[in-house]
C-alpha cells in the first residue's frame, strides 16, 4: 500500500488570470520543498494560463467541473476533450455546491466519473452528508449511497484511476471543521465499500477530506490511518497558508 498524499486546491468561483498568476508567483519558489502531490482546481478561465505557468514544476491542475460528452449543443458547458486539451489531470466531480445549486445527481455524478476515466481525467468525487442527516444519524448510509452510485457500471484498471473527497457540508467555509475520529470513521467505512467493489486496489484509492482546512487542523486529520490528504477551499487562496497545509508535518 503506497498512498502519496494529496493537496487539492478548489479555488471555487475566486481568481481571475491575473490573480492565478499572483497566486503561483507566491506558491511555485515554495512549492519545491513540498514532497506531497499538489493540485490546484482554478476556474475555467484561468485553467490555461495555471497550466502555462506551471509547466514543469510537478504542480498538478484541474477543472471544478464538467459535461459527460465529448461536444454538442450544451450552451455553457465544457467537454472532457477540452480539458484534455489545456492540459488538465484531475477533474472535482459532484461538489456539494453544485449537486445543491446546479441540479447535479448521483446519475449525472456516475456519468461523469465514466467519462473522466475514459479520458484519462482523474476524477476527483465528492461525498458528504447535510447537517440534518449526520444530526438523523444517516451519514454513513447517505456518503456509502453516494458512493455506491458514483460508481456504478465504472471499471478501473488501478488504485489511482479515481479518488473520493469526503466533504461533510456542514464543514465547508463555515469554520467547523470534523473531529478528525469522526472523519476516518466515515472515510474508513468509504474504504471498505471501495475494498468490497475492487477488492485489493482499494488500499491504493486515495480518499481526501474537506471542509474547513486549515494549517492549524490538518495535522490531526492527517494522523489518521484512512485520510490521504485534503480538498481545501478558502485556505487554498492564499499561497501561503496552502504552503502550510502541505507541509503539516514539518513539525
Ligand atoms: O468545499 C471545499 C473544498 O472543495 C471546502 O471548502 P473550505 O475549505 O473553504 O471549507
Amino acid at each position: 500500500m503506497s498512498r502519496t498524499p494529496l493537496f487539492a486546491g478548489n479555488w471555487k468561483m475566486h481568481k481571475n488570470v491575473k490573480e492565478t498568476l499572483e497566486f503561483l508567483d507566491d506558491f511555485l519558489p515554495l512549492a519545491k520543498d513540498i514532497s506531497s502531490e499538489i493540485a490546484i482546481f482554478p476556474p475555467f478561465t484561468s485553467l490555461y494560463a495555471a497550466a502555462e505557468k506551471i509547466k514543469g514544476s510537478g504542480i498538478k491542475l484541474g477543472a471544478q467541473n464538467m459535461h459527460w460528452e465529448d461536444r454538442g449543443a450544451f450552451t455553457g458547458e465544457i467537454s472532457p476533450p477540452m480539458l484534455k486539451e489545456i492540459p488538465c489531470d484531475y477533474v472535482i466531480i459532484g461538489h456539494s455546491e453544485r449537486r445543491q445549486y446546479f441540479a447535479e445527481t448521483d446519475d449525472t455524478v456516475n456519468k461523469k466519473v465514466k467519462s473522466a476515466i475514459k479520458h484519462g481525467i482523474t476524477p476527483v468525487i465528492c461525498v458528504g452528508e447535510s447537517l440534518e442527516q449526520r444530526e438523523k444519524g444517516m451519514t454513513l448510509s447517505v456518503v456509502l449511497a453516494q458512493v455506491e452510485k458514483a460508481l456504478s457500471g465504472v471499471q478501473i484498471g488501478c488504485g489511482n484511476d479515481l479518488i473520493f473527497a469526503y466533504e461533510p457540508i456542514w464543514a465547508i467555509g463555515t469554520g467547523k471543521v470534523a473531529l478528525p475520529s469522526d472523519a476516518q470513521e466515515v472515510i474508513g467505512a468509504i474504504r471498505e465499500k471501495l475494498c468490497k467493489l475492487y477488492g485489493n486496489v482499494a488500499q491504493d484509492i486515495r480518499i481526501l477530506y474537506g471542509g474547513s482546512v486549515k494549517p492549524d487542523n490538518i495535522k490531526d486529520l492527517m494522523a489518521q490511518p484512512d485520510i490521504d490528504g485534503a480538498l481545501v477551499g478558502g485556505a487554498s487562496l492564499d499561497a501561503k497558508a496552502f504552503y502550510q497545509i502541505a507541509t503539516y508535518n514539518r513539525g
